[in-house]
């Protein structure tokens, strides 16, 4: 996301429904007296501002539907939430492009590529809300249309996690038979990228739909249950160099949808060395760091400690609670916890493969 992508999805943050600017907004629109709005108040504003009055009264929703009534300009200070200047001109330099038409638009666009603030534009006639940013401009669409997008995005969701369970299911059984493909880890990291993916959508449509979006929040939260930090300790097992999880995590979020689909280029971008289809069969080994940061309150630092001296999951499987105890901070109790942790998921891989 670039900063003006996500100053924009502060922006809709504040004019979400529910909030005080939003129900300003709605009784302009009821009005039909069209508005625009600045949100924020800076010296570059201040510059290109002429005529008008100031107000500097505390943000109001009914203030702000009453300035509005007036020709111009009303400029928000949204730190500290005061109208701070109604009716003004704005005047921002005429040599700034915009492919708008009508005066109001074609302003609010030049002013907020002028100063970097978000310029709201509402239409007398059409029931509009524009949000201008930099070079970002974005319609607010009515919460109805949001919420009918939102659950379509949470059904396909619904079905991601149901996948995604089955191939880490698949994948933790064949750790444990140590017959791991490179597909089977891609695919798996496959799916986790489509997760956030649609997850990162759900959370833009949560952000505009403010308090209209509170169980879509839950519903999403309840779908998702510990799926980032699932999705890291999978990178990190078969990561091999833990300074290239950032990067990796990055160049997965930059691949196009096509791409996604390549089950090779998700293998390449893990270091896993799969240039041609068949590569994906070769086998991999985990490092075993998902299956210990399942052992009940095991730290961080000691599953890090634990993973470093036994580097597989293959070598994890056999250490005894003597080996176990070499390491500092671990006493017969925690190695006695962490062998049996690791024979049960064992047994539990063994029973879901006799199903298979
Ligand atoms: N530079 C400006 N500074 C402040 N207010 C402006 C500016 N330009 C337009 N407006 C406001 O927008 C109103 C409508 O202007 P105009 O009719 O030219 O724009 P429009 O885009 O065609 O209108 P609408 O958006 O309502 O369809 C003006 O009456 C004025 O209140």
């Amino acid at each position: 996301m670039t900063s003006d992508q996500e100053a924009l999805r502060e922006a809709l943050h504040l004019i979400a429904p529910g909030t005080a600017l939003r129900e300003g907004l709605e009784r302009i629109q009821l009005s039909h007296t069209g508005a625009l709005i600045v949100l924020g108040y800076s010296p570059e504003v201040a510059a290109i501002c002429s005529g008008g009055f100031r107000v500097d009264t505390e943000f109001s929703a009914s203030r702000l539907r009453e300035l509005c009534k007036m020709d111009g300009a009303v400029v928000v200070d949204t730190e500290e939430w005061i109208i701070r200047l109604a009716n003004v001109q704005l005047l921002p330099d005429p040599s700034i492009p915009t492919n708008e038409s009508g005066m109001r638009h074609r302003t609010a666009q030049r002013t907020a590529r002028q100063t970097g603030l978000p310029v709201l534009s509402l239409s007398a006639s059409m029931r509009i809300i524009s949000v201008y940013l930099g070079d970002l401009h974005y319609t607010v669409d009515e919460p109805e249309t949001l919420l009918a997008r939102a659950n379509q995005a949470v059904d396909t969701l619904d079905r991601y996690t149901q996948r995604l369970e089955e191939v880490v299911t698949t994948l933790g059984i064949l750790e444990m038979r140590d017959e791991v493909a490179i597909r089977d880890v891609a695919t798996v990291i496959q799916r986790m990228e489509m997760i956030r993916r649609i997850t990162a959508e759900l959370n833009g449509y949560i952000d505009e739909l403010g308090a209209d979006g509170r169980l879509l929040a839950l519903q999403v939260d309840d779908l998702l249950r510990g799926a980032a930090s699932e999705r890291a300790l999978v990178l990190r097992d078969y990561i091999r160099s833990p300074e290239l999880l950032g990067q990796a995590e990055q160049q997965l979020s930059a691949l196009s949808g096509e791409s996604l689909v390549d089950l090779t280029q998700i293998a390449n971008i893990l270091g896993l060395g799969a240039y041609e289809p068949s590569d994906l069969d070769r086998n991999v080994v985990a490092r075993g760091v998902r299956v210990l940061a399942m052992v009940p309150r095991l730290p961080w630092t000691t599953v890090q400690i634990i993973s470093e001296k036994w580097p597989t999951l293959t070598a994890l499987r056999n250490v005894t609670t003597e080996d176990l105890q070499t390491i500092e901070g671990i006493g017969p109790y925690r190695a006695q916890m962490i062998v049996e942790h690791l024979q049960e998921r064992e047994q539990l891989a063994s029973e879901l493969a006799a199903r298979w």
